[in-house]
C-alpha cells in the first residue's frame, strides 16, 4: 500500500501521484463515490501503472457547489481559492460573492485575481464592482496575461507551499493564466486526455498541477455558470459573510437569521451603511435557497 494524492478525476477513474512521484491510473472497489482532486489516498498497486484506491484520508476541507439538479465538487484540502474575474466581459458580482461565501464557509482563504487590466478604459468599473470585497479585506491582485512576467511575479510567491484552487467564469482568462504559471499545463492536459481516451482538451474536471520554481500546487477547475450553495446551513451561510460577525453579536435573538427580526444588529448595521446592502441581499438569496436543516 502506498500513499498519494489524487491529481485528476474522470468519472470513476482517478490519476494518483504517489509520494515517490509515480503516477498511477486508479479506480475504486465498489461504489466509493465522492473521491475528489486534492484527496490524500492509500493505493494498492496493481501491475505496472495501475492501482486501487483503498482509503481516502480525512479531508481538511472540500469546496463544492450544489444547485437544484446536482452538486459538483471542485477540490479537497485547499489552502486558498483564487477567483479569476476580468475587466471585460463584465463578471457576475453574484457568482463572485457566492464563490467567496463558499470559500469562507469552508475555511479557505479567498483571493481575487482581476485579470485583463490592460483594458484600462473599463478598469475603473471593474474595480468599483469589487469595492465591497475590497472593503472586506479580501486581497485583490491585478493581472494581465499580456504581461506574463509581472503576472508570475505577483502570483507565484502567493502560491508557494500551498494548494490553491483556480476558479473562474468562462472567458475571464483562467486558462491563459494557468498556461503562464504552469508552462507544461497544456501538454499535460493533452497527455492526460489521451491516456483516458477522452480526446478532449478543454477543462471538464479539476486537475492539480505542480508550480515551478517556488513550489506549491495549483488546481484548475472547469468554468462555471452557476454557483449554488444550497448545502450550507444558516450558520455556514453566515460564515460566508464575515463582515456580519461584529454586528450579529448585538442581535436580540441568539438564533437571529438577520432577515426581519426585531433588534437585529446586522439589519441595523446595514441601515447605517456599515454593511453593504448588496452583500446583505446576496446573503438573503443564498439563505432562501438553503435546503440544509435550519436552526428553527
Ligand atoms: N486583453 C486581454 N485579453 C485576455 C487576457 N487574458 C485572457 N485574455 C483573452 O480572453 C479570452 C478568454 O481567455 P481564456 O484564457 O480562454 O479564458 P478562460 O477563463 O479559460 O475561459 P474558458 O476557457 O471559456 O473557461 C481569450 O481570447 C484570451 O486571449 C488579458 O489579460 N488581457
Ligand atoms: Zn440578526
Amino acid at each position: 500500500m502506498k500513499a498519494g494524492r489524487v491529481i485528476a478525476a474522470h468519472g470513476r477513474h482517478y490519476q494518483v501521484e504517489l509520494d515517490d512521484g509515480q503516477l498511477r491510473q486508479c479506480y475504486t472497489r465498489g461504489k466509493k463515490a465522492g473521491i475528489c482532486v486534492g484527496d490524500y489516498v492509500d493505493v494498492e498497486l496493481q501491475g505496472q501503472d495501475e492501482g486501487r484506491i483503498e482509503r481516502v484520508h480525512e479531508r481538511r476541507n472540500l469546496l463544492y457547489r450544489s444547485d437544484e439538479m446536482r452538486s459538483k465538487q471542485f477540490a479537497a484540502n485547499v489552502d486558498q481559492l483564487l477567483i479569476v474575474v476580468a475587466v471585460e466581459p463584465v463578471f457576475s458580482e453574484d457568482l463572485t460573492g457566492r464563490a467567496l461565501a463558499g470559500a469562507f464557509s469552508a475555511d479557505i482563504t479567498p483571493v481575487i485575481v482581476l485579470n485583463k487590466c490592460d483594458l484600462t478604459e473599463s478598469l475603473p468599473r471593474a474595480r468599483a464592482l469589487l469595492s465591497d470585497m475590497n472593503a472586506l479585506g479580501v486581497r485583490i491582485i491585478e493581472t494581465s496575461t499580456l504581461q506574463p512576467q509581472a503576472l508570475r511575479d505577483s502570483l507565484l510567491p502567493l502560491l508557494a507551499d500551498k494548494t490553491s484552487l483556480l476558479l473562474g467564469q468562462s472567458g475571464m482568462g483562467k486558462s491563459s493564466i494557468l498556461n503562464i504559471l504552469v508552462p507544461d499545463a497544456r501538454a499535460d492536459t493533452q497527455a492526460h486526455s489521451i491516456a483516458l481516451g477522452t480526446g478532449k482538451h478543454t477543462t471538464t474536471s479539476s486537475r492539480l498541477y505542480h508550480l515551478p520554481d517556488m513550489g506549491g500546487d495549483l488546481i484548475d477547475s472547469p468554468g462555471f455558470q452557476a454557483f449554488g450553495l444550497k448545502h450550507l446551513g444558516q450558520t455556514e451561510v453566515e460564515q460566508g459573510f464575515p463582515e456580519f460577525a461584529p454586528y450579529s453579536q448585538n442581535c436580540r435573538f441568539y438564533n437571529c437569521t438577520h432577515r426581519h427580526e426585531p433588534g437585529c444588529g446586522v439589519l441595523a448595521a446595514q441601515e447605517q451603511g456599515l454593511i453593504s446592502a448588496r452583500r446583505h441581499e446576496l446573503y438573503l438569496r443564498i439563505l432562501a435557497e438553503s435546503t440544509a436543516p435550519q436552526k428553527y
